[in-house]
């Protein structure tokens, strides 16, 4: 369960940098923002020339001596033909960039899901899956705001700028001048604003990913939390990170409002000056009355797209925090990777001879949980994992699977070291069934197989039958084709466990580690369970790391572990007749071991 104490602390940086290590995947949809750049041009040539028409429209046509009605309906036509065109050229740009974003953003969430596939399960262990759900699909969708929005406001609002400052330069370049005064203000607010929206954004987006990260943690964990009645503390906690990713939330949004207002007064204070010193030019006659009216719409236009690249300012700094967050999963290289020269393996010709020699391994640095293990498991032999809990039993089969990799020592699959096989030749060989029955949504076809398209129908049926998980598919509502919702919880313990012996004999491993259920059954299905337990390992090496001796009892070797050492091994009456640790389990409380 999360504590709110384990909340990251909030980052302080976040750079253009990060976006930039975006922009290859936007590299295949180059010709699209091309496209995108011709038509904003085109736009806002045709937002340009509409004050100036009405300009020509007003001194050439009415403010003149001899008013032309011809020449205003040839104006009227040109205007609406300019609008049309404009628009049309808008309608175009969003679309095209909107999808070119899209697609941008569809190769950078699924470069990131691979990325996370292929991490080994440290990565796993040291992250909150919500802060990592988080990095998927918010920053992701917030990184692609910068493709869209921010990538058509830099050039559409800037070219406008550009645009607008050129004709008011034509029109009259004192004027023009005159107003430019305003461009040192706008940087100074920019200025003063900068920092605080950048660390207005950062917070809201990290406290959010809190929300998400507990979240995610405790809908998973909602069973433990109703046994434990922590439901009261757990809103408390929730409502705390919740509060403060609200208090966050009002306080990038005042400061933005206060940033945009302060550039809207600053609009109006300019046309006030713009109407002072025009008018008087015009009462003069330095100028005509169209231009003045031009200058006015132009100081209008003017603070448009500097108001809408202003609020891109919040874009920017947003995409450039999910961006960064976006990096330093992508910067963590798998710890374990394949060797450029894998073993060629030929499955059917692997015959599951396991050995461990001299193995040693922590989860972290100086905190040994194995300690020289060393044993030998020959091709097809039934093994048993026994000792107390925390013992190291799940974390010898971790490092069998290459989950993790010893810190010293060798562990090898019929004399070849395991990290010479691709992870998914290794995979192939090695299955693993586990105590929590992993399942997905999917019918019950594609839980046995996995979605592997490659394992037919056939196939499926004859691992239900062999295992006698086919009685119960039967009784399904739709047998094979049966939805499973939330992880199988329409599927009783021993039927999910039966699934996943099912999905094993489909896989048909060469060594198979069996992480025995503790959850108890009733006798009837423990039976059919046990069954379905045997049915797996024929034909095998299977190790079973074993809760209750009743299920070890036969196996041709027990191996006994205690605080990280391998302390016995034989079978079970070598073991009962030499008196030591697995004896004084087997007397305890009948055959109930481990947790
Ligand atoms: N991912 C992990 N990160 C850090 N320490 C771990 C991790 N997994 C296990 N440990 C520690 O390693 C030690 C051995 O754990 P392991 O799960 O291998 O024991 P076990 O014999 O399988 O126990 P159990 O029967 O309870 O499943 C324990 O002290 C445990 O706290």
């Amino acid at each position: 369960m999360s504590r709110i104490e384990g909340a990251r602390p909030e980052p302080q940086k976040a750079g253009m940098s990060s976006l930039g290590r975006l922009l290859p995947y936007a590299r295949p949809y180059v010709w699209q923002f091309v496209l995108v750049l011709v038509l904003v041009v085109i736009f806002n040539a045709s937002t340009v020339m509409q004050p100036y028409l009405v300009k020509v429209a007003i001194d050439s046509d009415i403010s003149t001596k001899h008013p032309s009605y011809h020449g205003l309906l040839v104006i009227a036509l040109i205007y609406v033909g300019v609008v049309i065109v404009g628009v049309v050229a808008n309608f175009a740009q969003t679309v095209l960039l909107q999808n070119a974003g899209q697609n941008v953003i569809r190769s950078i969430r699924l470069s990131l899901f691979s990325h996370i596939e292929r991490q080994a399960m440290r990565f796993f262990d040291t992250r909150a899956v919500g802060r990592l759900v988080t990095n998927v699909s918010n920053d992701t969708e917030t990184v692609s705001q910068f493709f869209t929005n921010f990538f058509l406001s830099l050039i559409r609002d800037g070219l406008s700028i550009v645009m607008i400052v050129f004709a008011m330069f034509q029109l009259n370049a004192r004027i023009a001048l005159y107003c430019m005064v305003i461009i040192p203000v706008i940087f100074a607010i920019s200025a003063l604003f900068r920092g605080r929206l950048r660390r207005a954004y950062q917070t809201t987006r990290t406290r959010l990913s809190n929300v998400n990260a507990f979240l995610a943690e405790n809908l998973a964990g909602m069973r433990i939390i109703q046994i434990f009645h922590q439901e009261e503390r757990q809103s408390r906690a929730f409502e705390a990170l919740n509060e403060s990713h609200r208090e966050a939330n009002v306080h990038e949004y005042r400061t933005s409002v206060w940033f945009n207002r302060a550039f809207e007064i600053l609009g109006n204070v300019a046309v006030a000056a713009i109407v002072w010193v025009g008018g008087g030019a015009v009462l003069r006659h330095w100028i005509e009355f169209g231009t003045l009216y031009a200058f006015i719409r132009y100081i209008q236009q003017f603070f448009q797209p500097i108001n809408a690249m202003t609020q891109q300012w919040n874009t920017l700094q947003s995409s450039m925090v999910a961006a960064d967050r976006i990096g330093q999963v992508l910067a963590v290289q798998p710890e374990i990777e394949d060797v450029a020269q894998t073993v060629d393996i030929r499955k059917a010709e692997i015959r599951g001879r396991v050995e461990f020699r001299h193995v040693t391994f922590g989860y972290k640095p100086g905190q040994l949980v194995l300690q020289d293990i060393n044993f030998t498991i020959e091709p097809g032999q039934f093994i048993g994992v026994v000792g107390a809990t925390g013992a190291g039993k799940s974390s010898v089969m971790s490092l069998l699977t290459r989950f993790y990799e010893p810190q010293e020592g060798a562990i090898t699959v019929d004399g070849v070291s395991i990290d010479a096989y691709s992870q998914e030749d290794l995979h192939a060989i090695i299955g693993i069934v586990q105590q929590d029955v992993s399942l997905f949504t999917g019918t019950v076809k594609d839980n046995i197989r996995l979605f592997r398209q490659e394992i037919s129908d056939e196939t499926v049926r004859h691992a239900a039958e062999v295992v006698g998980a086919d009685t119960l598919i039967a009784r399904l509502s739709h047998g094979y084709e049966t939805e499973l919702y939330g992880k199988g919880s329409n599927l009783s313990a021993g039927e999910r466990q039966l699934i996943s012996f099912a999905r094993i004999v489909a896989l048909n491993p060469r060594v198979l580690i069996l992480d025995e259920a503790t959850a108890s059954l009733d006798s009837q299905t423990e039976e059919l369970v046990q069954r379905g337990l045997n049915a797996v390992a024929t034909n095998r090496t299977t190790i079973v790391i074993a809760h209750r001796l009743s299920t070890i009892r036969h196996a041709d070797n027990i191996l006994v572990l205690d605080k990280g050492r391998l302390v016995e091994q034989g079978t079970h009456f070598e073991l009962v007749r030499r008196g030591g640790l697995y004896a004084a389990l087997d007397a305890q409380s009948g055959v109930e071991v481990g947790p």
